[in-house]
């Protein structure tokens, strides 16, 4: 990968969801909203999501909050952890990137707060009740895409929702990146999510990255929209027609850099497959052979508990071709 360029696929494509908000409905707004989702997610797996209905004044505060609650002591964030070790699939609460990562950044994870697992700091006041009514905009805004892609699969009406109704795997990562040094400015190495959708609200900084035809196109950040990207289910899913982009983040130098990353996930009991539409209905082979979401996803957290030394051993999605 050391050979793609920067730039060169021009800005990821944008796409209005006020039709799918509108009191009334707009059918036909709507119908071009999700022929631009499709094709954004056949292309680039990545689009930019304006009147998204998540309040702008919601993000900032939060992203505000997040940073305020970065900035304190580390023993002060080290305090935002679970007594114990709670029943969620990852630890819930503050880390930081062991050492010899590659991935230089800080995070807070939170799940869903029905799950009674967070760990929240008392640090800056407000910040749990803003964290927690951005997750509840952001779960909303996952069922409305899920069913948006629901559609620009062909599938039947209700099928994702039917599918993964279970929402306990969801999490939000507040993420806090730190400035890039004279000799490296890696915040997140490439990757694909392994989820079915992500949501990322960023400050002003910039750095995120997705891979198109071989160059990095910047994600830059727009004050009030969301960057939304399809994960590794939905590509198995669709068997390949749409698209878990390979994206990152760079350091800037002299600034940190903050965001919320938003995981709409399946539950790690459901098996994830090729669907007959993409496969057996078309005549096409298929691409992937099914398996357990939470192996996959052991495999995937075993890359950072213990990090192979070659890349070509970092487990991803290639894991189950065939
Ligand atoms: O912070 C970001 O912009 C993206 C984070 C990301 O790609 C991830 O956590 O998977
Ligand atoms: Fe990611």
């Amino acid at each position: 990968m050391a050979a793609a360029k920067i730039g060169g696929g021009g800005a990821i494509p944008v796409v209005d969801l006020a039709p799918f908000l509108t009191a009334g409905g707009d059918e036909g707004g709507a119908a071009r909203a999700t022929a631009a989702v499709r094709e954004a997610c056949r292309t680039y797996g990545f689009f930019r999501a304006v009147n998204h209905g998540v309040p702008a004044g919601l993000m900032a505060r939060a992203l505000d909050l997040s940073a305020s609650f970065f900035a304190l002591p580390f023993e002060e964030k080290a305090k935002a952890r679970p007594a114990e070790a709670a029943e969620a699939p990852l630890p819930a609460g503050y880390a930081r990137q062991p050492a010899h990562s590659a991935d230089k950044n800080e995070y807070l994870l939170l799940f869903g707060p029905h799950l009674g697992v967070n760990a929240y700091p008392a640090e800056p006041s407000g910040f749990r009740e803003a964290m927690e009514e951005c997750y509840s905009k952001l779960t909303e805004l996952g069922l409305l895409i899920q069913e948006i892609l629901n559609e620009c699969m062909g599938l039947p009406p209700g099928f994702l929702e039917a599918y993964n109704g279970d929402r306990s795997f969801d999490f939000m990562a507040a993420l806090r990146y730190f400035p890039a040094t004279e000799e490296e400015n890696n915040g997140i190495s490439e990757h694909q999510d392994s989820n079915c959708i992500t949501f990322v609200l960023q400050d002003g900084v910039g750095g995120l990255e997705v891979l198109k035809d071989g160059g990095w196109v910047p994600a830059d950040p727009v004050d009030g929209s969301i960057v939304v990207n399809i994960g590794d289910v939905i590509q198995v899913m669709s068997n390949s027609q749409l698209k878990s982009a390979t994206h990152r983040v760079v350091r800037k130098p002299a600034a940190h850099r903050h965001s919320l990353a938003f995981f709409f996930n399946v539950h790690g009991d459901k098996w994830v497959e090729p669907l007959p539409e993409f496969t057996e209905k078309v005549g096409e082979a298929p691409r992937y052979r099914g398996f357990l979401y939470n192996e996959y996803q052991l495999l995937r957290m075993s890359n950072k508990t213990h990090p192979p030394t070659r890349p070509d051993d970092v487990v991803d999605i290639t894991r189950y071709a065939i």
